[in-house]
């Protein structure tokens, strides 16, 4: 469970961009984080992957107060953390293949062998099997948008946070990566997608919180997702162990 007690989030010396925030996502809850440009849904991304603190307020997850963590503690948290941020935070001088093994390679469960071959497969269902040796500067936007959410999901996290996930690909690309949102939220990830597209927010489903000028409106229990019509079915959980 993830519990948000009066948050309030400011950088430096500004206003504050978040104000007494409060929620709780139950384990593996759906939730879609919408709201205007400048609300702060990047910014309460940034506090639940614990790469930004907050200013006052309370942050439990994973059983521990995250804000009284030691610098030294993060790395083992935010490895129970499947991200897509903006910028993508890709390796440029890793292949695309090695980008997206590394949660497993650190992770230490599985023979090199198994984990080459969930990622070609995860890769080449996100239509990318054909630039598996490809190193992200020479991938376009769209291209290492899909290389970042193979990233996020192949180790199954225990929670999964995505800022505007489908933002550079096309709406057939947009419906195959909200499937593999929604199935990884199947297997019991708990899910917060940031977007303003409203068609993704809708086919994604789940529980709606909307962020207006900082302030946080609504927040829904985020019980189960719906299927996704139409939508591919993504590699199962056997077939790419880590998942
Ligand atoms: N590193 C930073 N330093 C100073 N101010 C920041 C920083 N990051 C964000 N802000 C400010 O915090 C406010 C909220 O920004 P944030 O990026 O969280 O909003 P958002 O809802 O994600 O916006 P968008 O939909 O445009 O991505 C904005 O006023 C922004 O200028």
């Amino acid at each position: 469970m993830i519990r948000f007690e009066n948050v309030g989030k400011r950088y430096g010396m500004g206003a504050e961009v978040l104000s007494d925030i409060s929620f709780t996502l139950e384990p593996g809850s759906l939730h879609v984080l919408t709201g205007p440009s400048g609300a702060g849904k990047s910014t309460l991304l940034r506090l639940l992957y614990l790469d930004q603190r907050p200013t006052r307020g309370s942050v439990q997850m994973f059983g521990h107060d995250v804000t009284r963590l030691a610098r030294r503690q993060l790395p083992a948290f935010r490895r129970r953390i499947g991200v897509v941020f903006q910028d993508f935070q890709l390796l440029d001088h890793m292949s695309a293949l090695d980008n997206v093994a590394l949660p497993l390679r650190i992770a230490g469960d599985l023979p090199e062998e198994r984990i080459q071959g969930f990622v070609r497969e995860l890769l080449s269902w996100v239509g990318l099997g054909d630039r598996l040796n490809a190193k992200p500067p020479t991938l376009s936007g769209g291209e290492q948008q899909r290389v970042a959410i193979a990233r996020a999901v192949i180790g199954k996290p225990d929670l999964l946070l995505a800022d505007e996930p489908t933002g550079n690909v096309d709406p057939s690309m947009a419906q195959r990566l909200t499937r593999l949102f929604v199935e990884l939220n199947r297997l019991g990830t708990t899910t917060v997608i940031a977007t303003h597209d409203l068609t993704l927010a809708e086919s994604i489903g789940g529980a709606r919180m909307q962020l207006a000028h900082g302030q946080l409106l609504a927040v829904g229990g985020g019980g189960g997702a719906p299927r996704v019509a139409g939508a591919p079915v993504p590699p199962q959980p056997a077939d790419f162990g880590g998942f």
